[in-house]
């Protein structure tokens, strides 16, 4: 071994990554860590070596005498290459008992030569630094190995090879030996620790037998010997890819910490006739590979004429390269025939066919390390989980698993307001819960629901809480997180999904936006050719779902805002079974979520009567909008310091949710701002004085979120599921205000009412086409799809559909006309109020107008009739966000 240590630098190198390759042979075939400590070993002899180069022997320290390579070298060398002098020194110990040292150790076995001190102190100080990245488990394994070594010495053969090694380039066959000697001790070792182990288990249970007491705690005998820890352990030995990683990092950083820096350089034939040829320096010329040929130089020659070249380095040789093999014998001939060399004399020429190994790694280096590197890379990407995974683990599931005991913590009680779903869902919980009560009666589990909607309306809030309800696992992932860019790793995260839920049932795997993969594949083909990835996740989607035998008790759960573009195939009986549709709110609904989201909040209101204020203002909110305005409110309050969150953030809240920022920044000239105060104010007077409108809360001009300059509030009356033709007239004749108002009041008209008209042309189109309201074209349905090229009626009936449409609006702006003219006195005193305090409220209205001259809604007068709650701001009629009152409702 101390040889190992006092070899040339490059030698060392090599040898470590002869080391590493036989390491890494050997973790093909065994899996085993013992052979990875070769190259660490041999690293950190290395390392230790190059940071702190060993003093130069005292000859005759240990009774070593100089090996015959050693001996050439000194002979040769009058004076050693700066820097080299400690490396070359070329001494070999000989084991103690060589000495003729009397020694206590055990007899080594045959073919064994023993570490010196020198050796293991150089070593274990290698070692120490290494363990210090490495796990404690193979830190074990390598004192371990050590101690070994200490013990039973390293094989002769590896020692002369290294010597023969020395100075050399390493050849393939001398890395396979190499390989085949480490290996060798490594298997050896091995075999003698699992014996050990064999022969201490049978003695202990013999032991054990005997004494025939009670069984040691823990397990066998067995067990408990390697609970004890003292043995080693093959079973551990596993080597690893960052294990290898790390040795190959090693290896290299010693390679470049103790590599001269050239081993070789290339010159002309010019350069070597006049450098070297023609001054006698040159000893011996081999041709390698028939196209190069390597010079050795008289060394002592050399130096004396070039003391600097690194030519004096005994590793280090010039090449030349050569056209063909005749024309240099030609050439070389000639040459030594001009400088008169007789032929006894001449330079010996030899043959080589060199496959070195550090060329053969230079070569295929990249290659290998890219291959190791997306090895590497696959095993990491899927690791943590079974199941089928493609490269880089792409075919892997994205779901997202909670745990039911720590992570699912929602349950039907924080989900308000969708009775009727959660009564559909709850018999999901008692499956989950009590299967066999289903299963007695022969009655066959529903597979899963289909759980439908507006966005926020709570389909994933439900899923989760029947998870947290049946306190099954729950796996979310959302349909779009299935489509990637390359076909079937779809299908392959759908197998995975399922393959993980099956593994951990009972379960809930909740998929949301189903529709991004679930679009009816009849339909999608239409446009533009079908998609086969999403297809082909589909299709296994439905395989999953009937594969299922009856006792899985999986539940899929799946959420979309587009039932209607779903594939059948999946609603059939056996797949998605239920089919659960989850609208926005009621009143009531609101009420109850606004609870909900209230807890978290500190108010000192009245709760009954915020509550049911805050869901009359807020139709047509979603549960994700009333969680928001919650929130908003008391961000606000916690804006202006306040203590606890009153009514009056809250309905600031909703305002923002529903009209945006207000933009206090944007200056509109005097004359646009009395324009939009006639706009709002003709609005609000049609509200005020219509019987069937909505009554006004709020007027404001102040502009507000995107392009509104004005903001008329209305609150509607309640829910509106069905609209008569007299609220629609009156509907739209308010919407129209605007425009009339401007009329009546400038010589000119804007372009602010181009969003009224929409509404209105909108509005009369759905009356005429849709719900029969036109006598002329009678009950009759005309399909508005965008898609279809032709409409689906007569040119005839399109030109009525027009005309009709036009009467109806004419006959709203007459209405509007009619009533605004002869308000024109109330408008003005409502538009000259708004300008000059820019927000009007519904006691500004009272005060300016009397009472509304109609009765006004339950609710209404309940929450905004008198009391504290109606002193506040008004908030704003929730799906409106310009100046001009909401469309009306799609009749059931
Ligand atoms: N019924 C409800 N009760 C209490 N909170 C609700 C309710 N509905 C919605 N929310 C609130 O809204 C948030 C969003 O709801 P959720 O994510 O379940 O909506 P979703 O219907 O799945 O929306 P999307 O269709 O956009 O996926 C919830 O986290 C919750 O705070």
């Amino acid at each position: 071994m101390t040889s190992i240590l006092r070899q040339s630098s490059s030698t060392l190198a090599r040898l470590s990554r002869s080391s590493l390759q036989s390491a890494a042979r050997s973790s093909i075939r065994t899996s085993n860590h013992t052979l990875l400590l070769a190259s660490r070993i041999s690293a950190r002899q290395a390392r230790s070596f190059a940071s702190n180069p060993p003093k130069k022997p005292k000859k005759d320290n240990n009774g070593a005498k100089e090996d015959v390579t050693g001996k050439q070298a000194s002979e040769l060398s009058g004076k050693p290459a700066p820097g080299t002098e400690n490396l070359y020194n070329g001494k070999t110990p000989l084991s103690p008992q060589e000495n003729g040292e009397e020694s206590a150790e055990p007899p080594l076995a045959e073919g064994m030569t023993r570490m010196n001190p020198e050796d293991q102190k150089a070593i274990e100080e290698l070692l120490d630094t290494v363990k210090k990245g490495m796990p404690k488990s193979q830190v074990e394994i390598i004192e371990k190995s050590l101690e070994h070594m200490k013990r039973e010495g390293i094989p002769k053969e590896l020692r002369e090879l290294m010597d023969e090694m020395r100075g050399k380039p390493m050849t393939l066959s001398q890395a396979a030996k190499l390989t085949r000697l480490t290996s060798q001790v490594v298997w050896k070792q091995m075999d003698k620790e699992m014996k050990k182990e064999q022969t201490d288990f049978e003695s202990n249970e013999s032991k054990g037998g005997e004494s025939g007491g009670p069984p040691p705690p823990g397990g066998s005998g067995k067990g408990q010997k390697q609970g004890a820890g003292g043995g080693f352990k093959p079973g551990e030995m596993k080597i690893d890819t960052s294990s290898l990683i790390l040795s190959a990092f090693v290896s290299y950083l010693l390679y470049r910490m103790v590599m001269p820096g050239e081993t070789g350089r290339d010159i002309t034939y010019q350069e070597f006739r006049s450098t070297f040829f023609d001054k006698g320096l040159v000893e011996k010329l081999t041709v390698v590979n028939r196209d190069r040929v390597r010079v050795d130089l008289h060394r002592e020659a050399t130096q004396s004429i070039y003391p600097d070249s690194p030519a004096v380095n005994p590793n280090f040789h010039y090449y030349f390269s050569i056209g063909s093999v005749e024309a240099f014998e030609r050439k070389l001939d000639e040459a030594q025939k001009e400088l008169g060399i007789p032929s006894s004399e001449r330079i010996p020429v030899s043959y080589a066919t060199d496959t070195d190994a550090w060329q053969f790694f230079m070569n295929f280096g990249p290659t290998i390390l890219f291959i190791a590197a997306i090895f590497y890379m696959g095993r990491r990407a899927s690791s943590g989980g079974g199941g089928a995974s493609g490269v880089f683990g792409m075919g892997k599931s994205r779901a997202k698993q909670f745990n039911h005991e720590t992570d699912v913590k929602v349950k039907f009680k924080d989900v308000a307001g969708m009775d009727e779903a959660k009564m559909e869902i709850m018999e999901f919980v008692s499956f989950l819960k009590t299967p066999e009560q289903f299963q007695r009666l022969g009655a066959k589990i529903p597979r899963g629901a289909i759980l439908s909607g507006p966005p926020g309306t709570g389909k994933t809030l439900l899923a989760k809480a029947t998870a947290g309800e049946s306190q099954v696992p729950f796996f979310s992932v959302s349909g779009s997180e299935f489509v990637e860019m390359f076909v079937g790793v779809g299908a392959s995260r759908v197998r995975d999904l399922f393959a993980m839920a099956r593994k951990n049932t009972p379960c809930i795997i909740f998929i949301d936006e189903i529709d991004a993969i679930g679009k009816s594949r009849g339909k999608a083909g239409s446009w533009g050719g079908g998609n086969d990835e999403r297809e082909a996740t589909l299709n296994q989607i439905l395989t999953e779902m009937d594969g299922f035998n009856t006792s899985e008790q999986v539940v899929v759960l799946a959420g979309t805002n587009r039932p209607d573009v779903l594939d059948k195939a999946l609603m059939r009986p056996g797949r998605f079974d239920r089919h659960i549709a989850i609208d926005r709110p009621t009143m009531e609904g609101r009420k109850q979520i606004f609870l909900v989201h209230l807890k978290k909040i500190v108010t000192h209101e009245d709760l009954e009567h915020l509550t049911g204020r805050l869901s009359a203002l807020t139709p047509g909110f979603s549960g994700a909008d009333i969680a928001n305005c919650c929130n908003e409110a008391a961000l606000i309050a916690a804006r202006t310091s306040a203590k606890s969150v009153a009514m009056i953030h809250f309905e600031q809240a909703i305002e923002r949710v529903i009209g945006g920022l207000e933009k206090k920044s944007l200056v509109l000239s005097p004359e646009e701002k009395k324009v939009v105060a006639y706009h709002e104010a003709g609005h609000a007077i049609c509200g005020w004085f219509f019987k069937y409108a909505d009554p006004l809360l709020k007027v404001s001009i102040i502009p507000r979120g995107q392009g509104a300059l004005g903001y008329a509030q209305y609150l509607p009356a309640g829910d509106t599921y069905l609209m008569n033709v007299n609220q629609l007239m009156d509907r739209m004749a308010m919407t129209l205000g605007g425009r009339v108002s401007e009329e009546i009041h400038f010589e000119t008209v804007t372009s602010g009412a181009s969003d009224d008209f929409n509404k209105v042309t909108r509005m009369a189109t759905a009356m005429v086409t849709k719900w029969g309201m036109s006598k002329k074209l009678g009950p009759l349905h005309f399909e508005d799809d965008e898609n279809k090229l032709h409409k689906p009626f007569a040119e005839a009936t399109a030109q009525t559909i027009d005309s009709e449409v036009r009467r109806i609006v004419d006959e709203a702006y007459k209405q509007c006309k009619d009533l605004l003219t002869e308000k024109k006195k109330e408008i003005g005193l409502v538009a000259e109020e708004l300008l000059s305090k820019e927000v009007l409220g519904r006691e500004d209205m009272i005060r300016l107008l009397g009472k509304r001259p109609f009765d006004e809604n339950k609710d209404f007068v309940k929450y905004f009739g008198g009391g504290p709650g109606s002193k506040s701001a008004p908030p704003p009629f929730p799906t409106e966000n310009t100046d001009s009152p909401p469309e009306a409702p799609t009749p059931a």
